[in-house]
């Protein structure tokens, strides 16, 4: 188990950590989420001893990492992909490492086999992609065969299929009882990856919860109506009656409503008393995305300038700093994400109940995996070839065609869409402008 306790960094007059207190619990993978410059690496340094804490403590099974007997056998770590030496063989990388922990050099082929890298392991690191990187610094992590795993965005750079694999191999890490801490952005994945949620934001602890639990805590369950499309004032009807109940109604874009403030019983009684008839009626909840920006929309640092255009962040006086996001409550004046899209969340798979194809396949749940200390079946020709979950991507079966309004309107709160030129540009006007540039700079 991981246990920090009051733990707090500060450089300078810069505070990346604040009086941070979290248990991070063997037999499960824990998230770890926080906006850009929230502290995620620093608190992860810190928990492997590579920075020491201005207050505070944190230990590993009980020990200061520094204080750990034979660290690297009792605990693995992704921090950078990139902190290897270039020129030498990914092998010959991994074969340092386990000699420095007096790892025997069969682990090193072993865990070259786990992350599917033995076809390169003897090609020099400095010519591998971005996902070959990760996977070594994830063999890395597994070299001592330890108990604890930290990963810093794992999936950073991965393919879908390497992506789907980390999954894997995360959830069969923590199923063999192991204590797993992954910092992640891709929230569509923690929320298939992670049983527990530790969120920061600016340095503080904003939530530590499971991830059922932090997505109900943090967004309204929802209704989702549909009335027939081609019947508009069915649509007005049942609105007006809603609303008149006491219900609030917002309008999807693909022209269902989504409904809070009503049980879903109270919503088919009104529509039969309006004598309006329903395609569609379905208990929602938000995704773990939209829970997860609800939290830290407070707590962000950095926002593109287009998104103050778009009067999606509240100005604030010069200097000022939002006010820290109070857990379950929303942020007054801040952007609240919009209503999912057509199709976009109303069959996402909640967390634990993951289409059969998704669970992990064995041991580590990747195919090509050696037998060895983790008892897997030697021998699939191709490790980066995991199955893709069966379900994954299916389309809403009850979606229609959606009316196409003349003009497309952006949603409430969504960001506005740069607007298309009004005619052709100039044949010396660049073809494509980067909007993240300021325009005099395009
Ligand atoms: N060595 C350092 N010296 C000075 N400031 C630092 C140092 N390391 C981190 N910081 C600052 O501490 C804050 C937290 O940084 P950290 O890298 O821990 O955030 P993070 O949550 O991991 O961010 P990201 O999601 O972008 O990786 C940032 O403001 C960063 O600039």
């Amino acid at each position: 188990m991981i246990e920090a306790v009051g733990l707090t960094k500060r450089y300078g007059d810069k505070t990346a950590v604040h009086n941070l207190s979290f248990q991070v619990r063997p037999g499960a993978v824990t998230g770890f989420l926080g906006p850009n410059g929230s502290g995620k690496s620093t608190t992860m340094r810190m928990i492997l001893g590579l920075d020491i804490p201005t207050a505070g403590s944190v230990t590993i099974g009980g020990y200061p990492y520094r204080k750990l007997p034979n660290a690297a056998r009792q605990v693995g770590a992704l921090l950078d992909a990139k902190a290897v030496h270039g020129g030498r063989h990914a092998r010959n990388h991994l074969l340092c490492l386990a000699q420095l922990s007096g790892i025997p050099a069969r682990r090193v082929d072993e865990v070259l086999g786990v992350v599917g890298l033995q076809e390169v392991a003897r090609k020099r690191s400095k010519g591998f992609s971005l996902g070959m990187g990760q996977r070594l610094g994830i063999a890395a992590a597994l070299l001592g065969d330890p108990q604890v795993l930290l990963f810093d965005e794992p999936v950073n750079g991965l393919d879908p299929e390497g992506i789907l694999w980390v999954r894997n191999l995360m959830k069969a890490l923590a199923a063999e009882g192991r204590t797993v801490f992954v910092s992640s952005h891709l929230m569509s994945e923690m929320a298939l990856t992670a049983d527990h949620l530790i969120v920061i934001g600016r340095g503080q602890l904003l939530s530590d919860m499971s991830v059922t639990d932090f997505i109900s805590a943090n967004s309204a369950d929802f209704a989702r109506v549909r009335t027939p499309d081609t019947e508009p004032q069915l649509r007005e009807k049942l609105t007006s009656a809603l609303t008149e109940a006491g219900g609030h109604v917002l309008p999807e874009q693909d022209g269902a409503l989504r409904v809070t403030g009503l049980p879903l019983p109270r919503i088919s009684d009104l529509a039969h008393e309006a004598d309006v008839r329903l395609w569609e009626l379905s208990p929602h909840q938000a995704s773990l995305e939209e829970a997860y920006m609800r939290m830290t929309q407070g707590a962000v640092d950095y926002r593109s300038t287009i998104d103050q255009k778009a009067g999606l962040q509240q100005p604030l006086p010069p200097g000022a700093q939002p006010p820290m996001p109070v857990p379950g409550q929303g942020q007054p004046g801040w952007y609240a994400p919009p209503p999912p899209q057509q199709g976009g969340q109303a069959f996402t798979m909640p967390p634990g109940q993951q289409a059969p194809g998704g669970a992990p396949a064995g041991p580590y749940g990747g195919q090509g995996a050696p037998a060895g200390a983790y008892g897997a079946p030697a021998g699939a020709p191709n490790p980066y070839s995991a199955p893709a979950a069966p379900g994954a991507g299916q389309p809403n079966p009850y979606a229609q065609p959606a009316p196409q309004p003349p003009q497309a309107q952006p949603a409430a709160g969504a960001p506005a869409q740069p607007a298309a030129p009004a005619a052709e540009p100039a044949p010396s006007a660049p073809v494509s402008a980067d909007p993240t540039k300021p325009e005099d700079a395009r």
